[in-house]
């Protein structure tokens, strides 16, 4: 399948500062693919790139098969793109931002009033619909970034943080609308620093480190490799003798649902081993779950290549 967003060897300095430097990645349409990375390595850049508002020096976009580069305006009809900060027509309310995107992508009247009306629904605006865009909350302008985006029903979206300022029930409603629109064929890019959000809807990973997208090899080693697992117990001292027993070296922190120890297994198979030696050996476990997301572990060994994951700092003997 042709992938609907496909960038070759992507480059952009600022000045004599290279911020992006020969990217590479595709997407399929139906596929959602996380774009992570640490702070300042390069992803707004490069969205900016893949959404024909920002000319690359090198390299080359090609959005739903259209050049990016030579012919901007077809991409742009194909792609639809949410920017990490909106910015708004401070005179509009809601309804009628929407209506004016409707304008610029040639509807009028009736489909206009209907598509806007169908977007309010869908990003739960419908309340809000009067209401002066710039008095918006940081988590409403988000909603309203999305509907935006929305507008021409693109194949393509390029979303830059839209998880960032929403509370977790509309965290929740908007990752049921990008897996639904995925489901449709549409294919998405995505960035956030929130990858247990990520980790849920995605289907692929871009890392991006310094301008440079890491090798997808690395990307997939780094989401295989061992984990670190969080265990509770009803019986934290039988919990403890057990790991002891079973020569499993483990750290204990408090939380809110009681103390709970962290393992470090070599793998999936190795960590239901263990868990099969302690309910085995009567310990009445009550959660055994990974410590963080497998995108978030991924991270932090792409971030520091060469180095494990660092013993958690809070935690204590
Ligand atoms: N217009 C510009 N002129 C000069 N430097 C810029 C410009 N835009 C971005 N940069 C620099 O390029 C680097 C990458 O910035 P970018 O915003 O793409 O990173 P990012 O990965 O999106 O970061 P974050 O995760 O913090 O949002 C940063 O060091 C930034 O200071």
């Amino acid at each position: 399948m042709e992938p609907a967003i496909e960038a070759v060897g992507l480059s952009r300095s600022f000045g004599e500062i290279p911020v992006v430097h020969n990217a590479t990645l595709s997407v399929a349409p139906g596929e959602i693919t996380a774009l992570v990375g640490p702070n300042g390595s390069g992803k707004t850049t490069l969205m900016l790139m893949l959404a024909t508002l920002l000319r690359p020096d090198r390299g080359t976009v090609r959005i739903a098969g259209r050049d990016a580069i030579e012919d901007p305006l077809a991409a742009r009809t194909a792609l639809g793109w949410m920017p990490d900060a909106l910015g708004v027509w401070p005179t509009l309310t809601v309804r009628e931002t929407l209506l004016a995107v409707c304008g610029m992508y040639g509807l009028r009247g009736a489909p206009a009033a209907g598509r806007t009306d169908e977007l309010l629904a869908q990003t739960e605006l419908v309340e809000l619909a009067g209401q002066r865009s710039n008095t918006l909350s940081r988590g409403q302008k988000q909603r309203l970034s999305l509907a935006r985006a929305l507008v021409h029903r693109p194949r393509v979206l390029l979303l830059d943080e839209p998880a960032s300022g929403l509370d977790p029930e509309a965290r929740l409603t908007q990752r049921r609308m990008l897996t639904e629109l995925a489901a449709e064929g549409v294919a998405i890019l995505v960035t956030s620093h929130v990858l247990d959000e990520l980790d849920e809807i995605s289907t692929g990973v871009v890392f991006l480190r310094k301008g440079l997208t890491t090798a997808p090899e690395a990307v997939d080693a780094a989401l295989q490799r061992g984990s670190r697992w969080r265990v509770r117990s009803l019986d934290e001292r039988a919990l403890e003798t057990e790991l002891a027993r079973l020569g499993i070296p483990a750290t204990s922190r408090a939380s809110l649902s009681g103390t709970v120890h962290l393992i470090d297994a070599a793998d999936e198979k190795a960590a239901t081993a263990a868990l099969s030696a302690l309910v085995s050996a009567g310990v009445p476990v009550v959660e055994f779950a990974p410590a963080s997301s497998t995108l978030e572990q991924a991270f932090v060994r792409l971030s520091h290549p060469g180095t494990e994951i660092a013993a958690d700092p809070e935690a204590t003997r």
